[in-house]
């Protein structure tokens, strides 16, 4: 049985990539581009700003203005949960504040990064975030780039707070992932961060996922997700193994926002290059871009196909 919480927030959130011109500043308009493109594909809404839209690297005028293209472009039509983490609180509070301004659904956020900060230090700074807004908030947990291990305790303390609606676990374990729905309740949203194990992730109990590959193949998550609801498990175990292959691929780019963005603008979906110091993707590998968007398109041609028995699907 799923609560009200969870209907409305559980599925697939496209970690949607950064849109910068030419020169590198951040474009309005290839940010609606880009959040028009996902719109209708099936995904339950966008998460703005995270690891893959480079809110790290921008600053913070810069990420108010993407935020304010993604609501003009798609609200109502989709989600929109925004990254507002920052390495100063009051960065992240500035943001969390024009978040709830233009109409954001949620907040989000990693802990501060850089220092070594103790647990209530990153408390201290998540709950500046959730008192500043009315917003719900959703833990952002990816201890393998910000270095900080969100502990039990630390979590249970956020998560009994009615504000605090769930967790984006990015971690590599599917084990704490559960540890986390089994601590956060039945009311407790947790999103799947690794792509490559979002089957594992929705099997140990994740209520969807948030994922950067998802930018250039959501309908193929949406799918996954599907077979999964519907217990479809060999078609989902066939279909996740053809993705981790695509991924595979992707990480072997000098930068996966890089190849991402390069398989966008194929589609004619123009995002620029990623900002510096993640390495852009160059014309030397159009032809093996080509080549992986027609192997994408291959597959999304498959499972969104309707009349296909489901055994076609997987071999
Ligand atoms: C470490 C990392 O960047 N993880 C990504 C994944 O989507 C990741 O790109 C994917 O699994 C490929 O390794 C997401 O969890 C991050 C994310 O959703 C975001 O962009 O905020």
């Amino acid at each position: 049985m799923t609560t009200g919480r969870i209907s409305e927030f559980e599925g697939i959130y496209v970690a949607m990539y950064s849109a910068y011109d030419e020169a590198g500043n951040v474009d309005g308009e290839r940010v609606k581009k880009l959040a028009r493109y996902y719109a209708g594909t099936g995904i339950k809404g966008l998460y703005v700003g995270g690891s893959s839209g480079e809110g790290m690297l921008q600053t913070v005028e810069e990420r108010k203005r993407v935020l304010e293209a993604v609501v003009e472009e798609v609200k109502g039509e989709l989600k929109i949960l925004v990254h507002v983490g920052a390495n100063a609180t009051r960065e992240s509070v500035e943001l969390s504040k024009h978040a709830e301004h233009c109409g954001a659904d949620v907040i989000s956020a990693v802990p501060s990064i850089y220092y070594r900060l103790s647990e209530k230090a990153v408390e201290n700074h998540w709950q500046q975030m959730i008192d500043s807004t009315s917003l719900p908030f959703i833990i952002y947990n990816i201890p393998q780039t910000t270095g900080f291990h969100l502990s039990m305790p630390l979590f249970e303390r956020m998560a009994k707070q009615d504000k605090v609606i769930g967790v984006k676990m990015s971690g590599e374990s599917t084990f704490e992932l559960q540890q986390f729905k089994d601590a956060g309740g039945d009311d407790f949203l947790v999103f799947n961060g690794p792509d490559e194990q979002f089957l594992g992730g929705r099997a140990m109990g994740a209520d969807g996922g948030i994922g950067g590959t998802y930018g250039v193949m959501p309908e193929l998550f949406c799918a996954l997700d599907r077979y999964y609801a519907e217990g479809k498990l060999e078609e989902a175990k066939s279909l996740q193994f053809k993705i981790n292959r695509i991924i595979k691929k992707l990480l072997g780019y000098p930068s996966l926002y890089g190849a991402c963005k390069a398989i966008l603008a194929l589609r004619g979906v123009e995002t620029g290059q990623p900002r510096l110091p993640l390495l852009p993707v160059g014309e030397a590998y159009r032809d093996s871009l080509a080549e992986l968007n027609r192997e994408i398109e291959a597959v999304t041609e498959i499972v969104i196909e309707p009349d296909l028995r489901s055994d076609e699907i997987v071999r």
